[in-house]
């Protein structure tokens, strides 16, 4: 297993191209947020803005369209049982699927929507309720972008591995199984595409804190709809939200979301000019 290099975020994080335009970094839908984790959504779409991503859509809950314009204006949004669902997922260049959806019925008309509607060209970041419904279901899902988010227990459901049984021979023989990159998190996250795997050698316990999984992801989704669809945007994405973490950590007990969400385009310009 590779250790992720500091270096790497440097050599990712891009200055921009002075000719350029909202469409050159790309659109991110976030598909999440039931009435109970409306939250979950806002941080993984708010992450995604902050890290740069050109236009970002958020489907989710429709009770949760104040909270989400009042907190995030640069965000769109529709409803997640609105029947035009599969025509934005279609028009959009990574979709991150799963933050705070929950596994009721509507979440599980949710993802049968999705799942249908995507094309293999297409990033999927498949995180949190999306990983459990699939799981519980033993759905496979076939798509050669995919970006699997689990945490432990979400990891134990999908590859049938207990907590203690996750060692990085297990987790990369079960990380084989499935289609695209698997990135499980823990505090000191392991990622396993089908050619690598790769070790975060950073992360801080004031990471420990609701939100910091649905954050990463709209990271993620940036990194890719700007920087491509490569081990290295992904490692990257993972080693910047970690970089940051630590950052703050200096003189914060705990870092939240929104926290560390503020501080990426800093970190990022920061990056881009070494
Ligand atoms: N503000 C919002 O809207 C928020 C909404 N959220 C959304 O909620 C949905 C449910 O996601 P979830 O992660 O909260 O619950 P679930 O999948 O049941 O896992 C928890 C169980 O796993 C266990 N566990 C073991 N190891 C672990 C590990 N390393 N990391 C974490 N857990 C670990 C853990 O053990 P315990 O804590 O009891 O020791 C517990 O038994 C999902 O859609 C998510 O996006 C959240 O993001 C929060 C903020
Ligand atoms: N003690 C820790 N040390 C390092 N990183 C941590 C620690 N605890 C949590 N994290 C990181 O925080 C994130 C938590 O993700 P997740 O459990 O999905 O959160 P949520 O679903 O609440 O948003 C992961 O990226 C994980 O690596
Ligand atoms: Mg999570």
């Amino acid at each position: 297993m590779k250790t992720i290099d500091q270096a790497l975020p440097a050599q990712v994080i891009r200055l921009r191209p002075a000719n350029s335009h909202k469409g050159t970094f790309g659109r991110v839908l976030i598909i999440g947020g039931n009435p109970q984790y409306g939250g979950a959504a806002i941080m993984a779409a708010s992450a995604a803005v902050y890290a740069g991503a050109g236009l970002v859509s958020v489907a989710t809950a429709t009770v949760n369209r104040s909270a989400l314009h009042a907190r995030l204006p640069e965000a769109m949004m529709l409803p997640y049982d609105d029947p035009s669902l599969p025509a934005l997922i279609q028009s959009v260049d990574v979709i991150v699927l799963g933050p705070g959806l929950g596994t009721d019925a509507t979440a599980q008309q949710v993802l049968t929507t999705t799942l249908a509607a995507v094309t293999p060209e297409q990033s999927v970041i498949i995180d949190g309720s999306a990983i459990t419904l699939i799981a519980q279901q033993h759905l496979t899902v076939a798509l050669p972008k995919a970006v699997w988010t689990p945490h432990q227990m979400e990891w134990q459901r999908l590859s049938g591995l207990a907590v203690a049984q996750q060692t990085p021979t297990s987790n990369a023989a079960a990380a084989s199984q499935l289609a695209g990159t698997v990135i499980v998190k823990s505090h000191r996250t392991e990622i396993f595409t089908a050619a690598d795997s790769f070790l975060n050698p950073l992360g801080t316990p004031a990471m420990a804190t609701g939100g910091m999984g649905d954050t990463l992801t709209g990271i993620l989704a940036a990194f890719i709809a700007q920087f491509g669809h490569h081990a290295g945007s992904i490692c990257a994405a993972v080693y910047t939200h970690s970089a940051i973490a630590e950052q703050l950590a200096q003189d914060h007990y705990v870092v939240v979301p929104s926290q560390l969400i503020a501080a990426l385009p800093a970190y990022m310009a920061q990056q881009a000019k070494k």
